[in-house]
């Protein structure tokens, strides 16, 4: 999905499948100054976004981008026979020469580092305090935690928590989690936890990291995480019976299909 200046952009197709793209459109919405909005659906939204952007290009309209999702962030390295294709995505950006490209909670440093221009803003912060409120989590005696070192690193800044991370291990072959062991120690049991990452696929880390949790004393047990695929439906966490509630935004997922999902507006808040 695409948007220029808060406004969703319709894309109509020929028949062979290729894009018929209305310049009249975007010139009614263009102003000198543009804010496009990227909601990552599907790789051909990264081609609409070249045409939207060299459209006002030639048009001498300049314009920063807005990454509700940054696409290909998790392959932020060679792994196995796994290609670096975020270096490959950043390319592209780059090469539309955007003034300045914002982007929600990426995977990690690389997604910032590979395209010029660009920040990373993390809503999370704010939504953990609707978190806490909502579930009477006590910062004395709850827990966060945190499945991998890299989400410990990318919410560092949360501070004045009680803390728990996860050591986990992944087979690139197969995706599937083998292994997710807990570092740290907790003081009593019934104690809640709210588990914070970026972005929820299957679930499986979050599944493991429950089931951790739960042997750990743990008595209520909460997911937040920023980006979630509309896939969590078809894996086994929301019927697992050990996730109390998952909180998310609306960056990838299209709805909250049951009472055990809450959805934030983050990817309209930002448009
Ligand atoms: O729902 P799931 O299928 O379990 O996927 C979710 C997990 O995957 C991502 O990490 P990833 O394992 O890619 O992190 P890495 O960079 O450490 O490999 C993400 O940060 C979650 O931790």
């Amino acid at each position: 999905m695409i948007a220029l200046n808060g406004q969703q952009l319709t894309f109509m197709s020929y028949p062979n499948g290729e894009t018929r793209v209305d310049g009249e459109q975007i010139l009614k919405l263009a102003e000198s100054e543009n804010r496009i909005s990227l909601k990552y659906e599907t790789d051909g939204d990264l081609l609409k976004l070249l045409f939207v952007k060299s459209f006002l290009d030639d048009h001498r309209c300049k314009a920063s981008l807005l990454i509700s999702y940054m696409p290909y962030s998790r392959m932020d390295r060679v792994e196995g026979s796994s290609v670096f294709t975020l270096k490959y995505t950043a390319h592209m950006i780059n090469a539309m020469n955007f003034e300045r490209v914002t982007i929600i909670e990426p995977h990690s440093d690389v997604s910032t580092a590979l395209i010029h221009r660009s920040e990373a803003i993390y809503p999370t912060g704010d939504l953990l305090q609707h978190v806490i409120e909502e579930t009477g989590f006590h910062t004395e005696k709850d827990y966060l935690f945190f499945p991998d070192a890299g989400a410990q690193k990318r919410y560092s800044k949360l501070g004045g928590y009680r803390e728990l991370v996860g050591f986990k291990k992944r087979n690139f072959e197969t995706g599937r989690i083998e292994q997710l062991d807990v570092v740290g120690t907790v003081g009593e049991t019934g104690f809640k936890a709210i588990i914070i990452d970026d972005l929820c696929s299957y679930g499986g880390t979050f599944l493991l990291s429950a089931e951790r949790l739960r042997e750990l004393g743990a008595s209520e047990v909460y997911l937040l995480v920023s980006h979630c695929e509309d896939s969590i439906y078809e894996g086994k966490l929301l019927t697992s019976g050990l996730i109390d509630r998952v909180y998310t935004t609306d960056t990838i997922l299209s709805q909250a299909s049951t009472d055990l999902m809450k959805m934030f507006p983050i990817g309209g808040m930002y448009k």
